[in-house]
């Protein structure tokens, strides 16, 4: 697979990776809890629906964070965090399928598999509420199709969650039928976080759902699909930003990773 734009070093890297990574032994089965419904509960109690990030490191990050996992889950629930993502990447991310499988076990919220998956036997490596798949990288050869990809992950009883950068991207995650939809404000290809990338496209994904070019029917009421902004939220001012910009949720690792990790979800779930 080589993929349609440039990326960065880094970028390619982790995509050899995943690649090169195996699948399940079985093909999974799971009781996912719901995501849109966590943040209905976030907003009905007052609180910005945020998933909060378990990051241990990144390739934009200095040093590894080297905490329990579930210790920090629990201090982001405990911050009000709607939602939580778990990194299963191991070689770029310092994430584990097994962190995952513990923080979902001693948490009562949903959690995000983030990985980089390409190949449906991917998906049978651990359970998980919701899975992230990348639209960018399904939509080249050598991978399975971000359509098929969904359709598999459903099957087994995930929620998705397609991660986007372009309103082309856009309209390609709702024709494929994503109801949960993740505008990334990192480009991948230079690594660089700009939180106008959300507020450009999200009016355009509104506009196609409006236009009825998302074949799904779930997400938020008349609105039809779930729009959260990912990356680069780091203060109360970029979240309010954001949820201006017409954010349903938003997905933020560094910001409460650097430090407090109560503290920081709590400033930034009560603005
Ligand atoms: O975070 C990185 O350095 C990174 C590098 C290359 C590919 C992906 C990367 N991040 C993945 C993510 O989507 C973020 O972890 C997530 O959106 C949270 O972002 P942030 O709040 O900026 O940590």
């Amino acid at each position: 697979m080589e993929t349609s734009g440039e990326v960065a070093p880094a970028v390619e890297s982790i995509l050899a990776a995943a690649r090169d990574r195996g699948g399940g032994d079985e093909r999974l089965s799971v009781d996912a809890r719901s995501l849109p419904a966590a943040f209905d509960r976030a907003e009905d109690e007052g609180r910005v629906p945020v998933i909060a990030e378990v990051k241990p490191t990144s390739p934009t990050t200095d040093g590894e964070r080297a905490d329990d996992p579930v210790a920090l889950a629990e201090q982001m629930v405990e911050g009000g965090a709607a939602a939580l993502s778990v990194l299963t990447e191991p070689g770029h991310f310092g994430g584990s399928p097994e962190a995952l499988e513990r923080v979902r076990a001693a948490v009562d919220v949903p959690v995000l598999r983030k990985d980089f998956l390409l190949y449906e036997e991917q998906l049978d490596v651990v359970e998980a509420d919701v899975v992230l798949l990348i639209a960018r990288f399904l939509q080249e050869e050598g991978t399975d199709d971000l359509d098929e990809l969904i359709g598999a992950a459903r099957d087994r009883g995930f929620q998705v969650l397609v991660e986007t950068h372009t309103e082309t991207e856009v309209k390609a995650a709702l024709a494929a039928g994503a109801e949960i939809v993740g505008v990334n404000n990192r480009d991948l290809a230079k690594l660089e976080v700009d939180l106008s990338t959300f507020e450009r496209v999200a009016p355009e994904a509104r506009r196609l759902v409006r236009d009825g070019q998302s074949s799904g029917d779930a997400g938020r009421g008349s609105e039809g699909v779930t729009l959260i902004a990912e990356s680069g939220i780091a203060t109360p001012e970029d979240a309010a930003r954001m949820r201006s910009a017409g954010a349903d949720a938003l997905l933020i690792g560094s910001a409460i990773m650097d430090g407090d990790v109560q503290k920081n979800t709590e400033r930034l779930t009560n603005l």
